[in-house]
């Protein structure tokens, strides 16, 4: 009962509930940014191996987030976490300016693939609080994404993981931007 009035109140007012990819190079900070959205704590934690995955509710979404390692021995087995995405989120170490090249070539091995073509992207240029860090316009500009993209939704945020800053721009924008059911 309870659950059938919530999912009635839920089409009302839009509930939805999606799966989001979340990856990036090992040390982004993609584990960081999870739990700082999900607990809003800095929960220091070893890179990881494999993935962890929460929900994560704002305003009326359930974003099943999901996160995984990005080691480079670990890189073959994103493309098993692709299935049933609906939004990507790529981040990215702004201040790590010698592996951006890097960053931007996985990242466009993901979108290139036939199966993540529907996505929706958003790229988080984290760790904007350390000093000489590229601005989200630079990441942005590098990337190339307007050029490359033609049928794909992108968009960059910046981020600070740990103050929390540009995480909820980044899902509210992820929210806006998928089709309400
Ligand atoms: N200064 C700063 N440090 C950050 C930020 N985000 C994450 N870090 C730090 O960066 C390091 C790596 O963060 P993780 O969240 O473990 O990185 P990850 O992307 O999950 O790495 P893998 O699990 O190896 O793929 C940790 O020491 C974090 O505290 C940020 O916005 N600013
Ligand atoms: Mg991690």
């Amino acid at each position: 009962m309870g659950n059938s009035v919530s999912r009635a109140l839920g089409k009302l007012f839009g509930s939805r509930e999606m799966k989001i990819l979340m990856l990036g190079l090992d040390n982004a900070g993609k584990t960081t940014i999870l739990y700082k959205l999900k607990l809003n704590k800095i929960r220091t934690s070893a890179p990881t191996v494999g993935f962890n995955v929460e929900t994560v509710s704002y305003k009326n979404v359930k974003f099943n987030m999901w996160d995984v390692g990005g080691q480079e021995r670990l890189r073959p087995l994103w493309r098993h976490y692709f299935p049933a995405t609906t939004a990507l989120i790529f981040v990215i170490d702004s201040h790590d300016k010698e592996r951006l090249r890097e960053a931007k070539e996985e990242l466009y091995a993901i979108i290139s693939e036939k199966e993540m073509e529907n996505v929706i992207l958003l790229v988080w240029a984290n760790k904007q609080d350390l000093k000489g860090a590229l601005k989200p316009q630079e990441v942005s500009d590098y990337l190339q994404l307007g050029l490359n993209l033609k049928n794909q939704l992108w968009c960059v945020v910046g981020s600070n993981a740990l103050t929390g800053q540009g995480l909820v721009e980044g899902l509210s924008w992820i929210s806006n931007n998928t089709p309400k059911k």
